[in-house]
């Protein structure tokens, strides 16, 4: 049977985006549908725009830090130029992204896509069929079904608010609401973070986390645990936060940050007879669901791996490099890098710490204390902190930081985990001086 395309993708995020543009290259017959913005979550509403409103904060850390150490003032966030900076910096990329695919040769369906069989999906009504089909459709906010959820908003409001409200109150405890509490109480907001239990971000070292927190509450975040909230209320002044446990807030604008959920439900999935989960979809080792010429890529995925766009654009690429036949292999993820960008930062990659803590006769644990490092103390910063893993041959297999420098730093430990190298090898790297990626080396 001739089909309209050897791959259709539905959506247009990482997880298609980096696999479609080289397969377009080589000539394969492609199309895109998607329903909302091109480039998807990070590119329009997630990473992108975080960072750029995340960027002042960083500035005044680093500020702060140096006074009476030749730097006087202090830096004030001034929202409205900063988000009109992020509209700048954002709001063309969506056009650009559809024109780069068009540019490629791929076919673009603006609208949302429904399966009608294996091999055909409507988009607004038009039928189009694909040899191969690949759901990348990602996730949305998770929203809590508690009365008056309607005056609660969801990060990507949060990413285009136009003035910083008095006081923000954050439903959760993760990702989301640790950068976003970060970036609302540098800008001059009053912040409550409410959870469910006393722990935050649990898949990072928590000795980290404690410090983070600390350092959150001593600018005046105000941390509410072990809370289950049960209503709010639209108010005269603003809205009323109710829990269990006696609580009563009120504030000016509620941000749900209590997770994400795949979007594998408005898409017709039985036509196909693929198969999901409350998590996703599953898949097997190459990406296919249980429908053989039906793949799964990204944040959609059912699968225990971390929801970020580089594990996104990893399938993306894997999955181009079966199509095109380069490989046949299983897809085989490699040591996977996190990060929170509060600030300070915290960044882990490899084996976790926490592992490495509940496996002493497989690990060994370095501590490192940034304070005793005469180049990190350039900014004067007085919170940084490296945790190596070794294992017994003494090859460095994870590495978790909590620095202002951690992504880089974090960066610099990925290739020598990945690839394993030993000590002596990692002694033949002449990093540049004096640098972050100098000083991680002399560490190990
Ligand atoms: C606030 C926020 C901050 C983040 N920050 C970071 C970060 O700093 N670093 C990081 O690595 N990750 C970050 N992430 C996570 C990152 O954005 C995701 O992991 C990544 O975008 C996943 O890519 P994806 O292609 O799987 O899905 P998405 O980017 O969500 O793309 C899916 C696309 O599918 C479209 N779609 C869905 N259903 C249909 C349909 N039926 N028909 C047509 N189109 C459809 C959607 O409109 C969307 O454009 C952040 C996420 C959020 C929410
Ligand atoms: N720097 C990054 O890479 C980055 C940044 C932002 C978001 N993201 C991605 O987006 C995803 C979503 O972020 P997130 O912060 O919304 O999710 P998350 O999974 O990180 O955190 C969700 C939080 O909500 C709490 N929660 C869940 N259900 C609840 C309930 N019923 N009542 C009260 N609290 C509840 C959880 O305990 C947790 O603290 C992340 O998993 C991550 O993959 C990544």
């Amino acid at each position: 049977m001739a089909f309209d395309y050897d791959v259709l993708y539905i959506g247009s995020g990482q997880a298609t985006w980096n696999g479609a543009v080289p397969l377009a290259k080589q000539g394969l017959k492609l199309a895109v549908a998607e329903e909302a913005l091109f480039g998807g979550m990070c590119s329009n509403y997630g990473c992108n725009a975080k960072i750029v409103l995340d960027h002042p904060v960083e500035l005044a850390r680093q500020v702060e830090a140096m006074q009476d150490r030749g730097v006087e003032g202090s830096i004030f966030i001034n929202w409205s130029d900063l988000m009109a900076h992020k509209h700048e910096l954002i709001d063309p990329q969506s056009h650009h992204n559809e024109v780069r695919l068009t540019k490629e040769g791929i076919t673009v369906f603006k609208g949302h896509a429904d399966f009608v069989d294996a091999h055909t999906v409507s988009i607004n009504g038009k039928m189009v069929t694909a040899d191969k089909i690949v759901i990348a459709t990602g996730q949305r906010p998770h929203r809590l079904d508690i009365p008056g959820s309607e005056f609660v908003h969801d990060s990507t409001d949060f990413l285009s608010i136009a003035d910083m409200p008095e006081h923000v109150t954050i439903f959760g405890g993760g990702y989301i609401a640790m950068e976003f509490a970060t970036i609302a109480n540098a800008a001059g907001a009053k912040v409550d973070i409410i959870t469910r239990s006393d722990k935050y971000l649990r898949s990072f070292p928590q000795q980290y986390v404690t410090r983070v927190v600390a350092d959150l509450k001593r600018r005046g975040v105000r941390f509410i645990p072990n809370q289950t909230i049960e209503s709010v209320e639209e108010t005269v002044d603003g809205f009323q936060v109710k829990g269990q446990n006696d609580l009563l807030l009120e504030t000016d604008y509620i941000i749900d940050a209590t997770g994400r959920q795949p979007n594998h439900d408005y898409l017709n999935l039985e036509a196909a007879g693929v198969e999901s989960t409350d998590r996703g979809i599953p898949v097997n080792d190459h990406l296919q669901t249980n429908v053989a010429n039906i793949y799964a890529a990204g944040d959609v995925v059912d699968h225990a791996l971390p929801k970020t766009t580089p594990v996104a654009a990893f399938d993306s690429r894997y999955l181009a490099s079966q199509f095109s036949g380069d490989s046949t292999e299983p897809i085989d993820y490699p040591a996977i890098s996190t990060v929170v960008f509060t600030s300070p930062r915290i960044a882990q990659v490899g084996v976790s710490v926490a592992e490495a803590e509940a496996n002493p006769e497989k690990y060994q644990i370095t501590n490192v204390d940034y304070q005793s490092d005469w180049f990190r103390q350039v900014g004067n910063e007085t919170e940084a902190y490296l945790t190596l893993i070794f294992n017994q041959e003494h090859v460095l297999v994870g590495a978790a930081e909590m620095s202002h420098e951690a992504v880089n730093s974090m960066n610099t430990f990925v290739p020598m985990i990945e690839m394993g190298l030993t000590q002596k090898q990692l002694q033949r790297f002449i990093y540049l001086f004096p640098s972050i990626e100098y000083t991680g080396q002399r560490r190990l």
